[in-house]
């Protein structure tokens, strides 16, 4: 049975070759004369700004989180940035006033959530993706043509293509492994840097993509992410960079002189190895890991400027510190990962409730611990962390 295809909220008809496979919850077929029917566009009820592209059991299990029900958070009421053109990289994200550390720049929904293989004959490919481009709104639609394509070779195959390639930041959901692309209007207008002054991550809860200054940002200064690996080396950076986003970083930390990029090169592939041997053996630490070691790493994480790198090594060190029974060192690396964690996701964040459960308390029992602006209350510490014998 074929019918032809509107998006619930707009008059939008995808093709006469697209057909409704579902329509409580809306799931329709891109085009069943592809090979790869497999992929189905999942269109949110009342939310003609999203599309999720998935196989069609991927897209039932996603369809029946609700969260697309649930309105997105409103963002914070005077936006801390703007975005203009700032030459040679296009437009970028500017800090409209100072930015604080820990404060959060903007929360955005996706519109746009893709499988990160939709392997479609490249004949083909234009077909899906125009076919799942129209499941959107007319204006959604122009935002997300709005959006740079550092790849223009693929246009020939679809426009959309190319700005998937450029833009996507990884979206990840509930019971899935799968890291998805996923487009934001917004976000992907920042620009990239080796040792980014904003945090990235999504919430799966909320169904949006956060992004948090992990310093403090002046008036007028570009607000930044890291879009690879950061313990890669310079000279790899730079070819991942060329490859997959067309252009050169000239970011402080690529232009450091030669004997300033060996040290930072240097530091990083240590960190990197320490990451390896984490996943060698599948622990929280490598084997013979040392409390010195991960200390002199997490400083040059923190010299580096990778926010992210230091808060890992930093909850590795809090689990060598349990392991050893050193409460002296558990209370600082708690004290760096609750500083850490809140700069990177805020006060209510997920991870800083992995850190209170790793320690045994609930995060309202942590938060009383390390409560803004107060100094840290380290007896009352030792005494909850004594009665939980950790
Ligand atoms: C996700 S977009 C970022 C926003 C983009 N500048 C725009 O105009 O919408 C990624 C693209 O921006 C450009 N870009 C990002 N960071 C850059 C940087 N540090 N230097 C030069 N170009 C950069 C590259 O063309 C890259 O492919």
């Amino acid at each position: 049975m074929v019918e032809e295809v509107a998006h619930p909220e707009n008059n939008f008809q995808f093709s006469v070759f697209s057909y409704i496979f579902s329509k409580q919850p809306y799931i329709v077929t891109a085009d069943h004369r592809l090979v790869t029917s497999w992929h189905f566009l999942f269109l949110p009820s009342e939310h003609p700004n999203i599309v999720f592209v998935d196989s069609l059991e991927g897209v039932q299990a996603t369809s029946k989180w609700g969260l697309w029900n649930e309105p997105c958070p409103p963002p914070p009421p005077h936006p801390p940035f703007v975005i203009r053109d700032c030459g040679e990289k296009g437009m970028g994200m500017f800090a409209r006033r100072s930015i604080a550390r820990g404060e959060l720049i903007i929360l955005e929904r996706p519109i746009y959530v893709t499988q990160p293989n939709v392997s479609v004959h490249p004949d083909q490919q234009r077909t899906f993706y125009e076919a799942s481009l129209a499941g959107l709104s007319s204006a959604t639609q122009a935002s997300f043509m709005s959006l740079r394509n550092a790849r223009p070779e693929t246009q020939s195959e679809s426009p959309i293509f190319g700005r998937i390639l450029t833009n996507a930041l990884a979206v990840k959901v509930p019971h899935s492994k799968v890291r998805f692309p996923g487009l934001f209007p917004q976000l992907c207008r920042a620009n990239h840097d080796c040792a980014p002054n904003a945090h990235y991550f999504f919430c799966a809860e909320t169904f949006t993509g956060h992004f948090y200054a992990v310093r403090a940002i002046a008036a007028g200064e570009e607000i930044t992410m890291g879009y690879i690996d950061p313990m890669a080396s310079r000279e790899q950076r730079q070819s991942l960079l060329s490859a997959k986003y067309k252009f050169r970083c000239t970011c402080m930390t690529c232009e450091l002189p030669p004997a300033r990029v060996l040290l930072s090169d240097a530091r990083r592939q240590a960190i990197a190895e320490y990451f390896l041997g984490m996943k060698d053996t599948g622990s929280k630490f490598p084997k013979d890991a040392t409390l010195p070691h991960v200390k002199d790493l997490v400083r040059w994480a923190e010299e580096e400027g990778l926010v992210e790198g230091a808060s890992i090594l930093i909850m590795s060190g809090l689990r060598l510190a349990q392991r050893d029974g050193n409460h002296s060192e558990m209370l600082k690396f708690t004290a760096d990962a609750v500083n850490y964690i809140r700069a990177m996701e805020g006060n209510d964040s997920a991870g800083f409730a992995m850190v209170a459960s790793r320690l045994g308390f609930s995060a309202q029992q942590l938060a009383s611990i390390f409560d803004d602006g107060l100094p840290i209350d380290y007896t009352l510490f030792e005494r909850m962390l004594a009665k939980k014998q950790v």
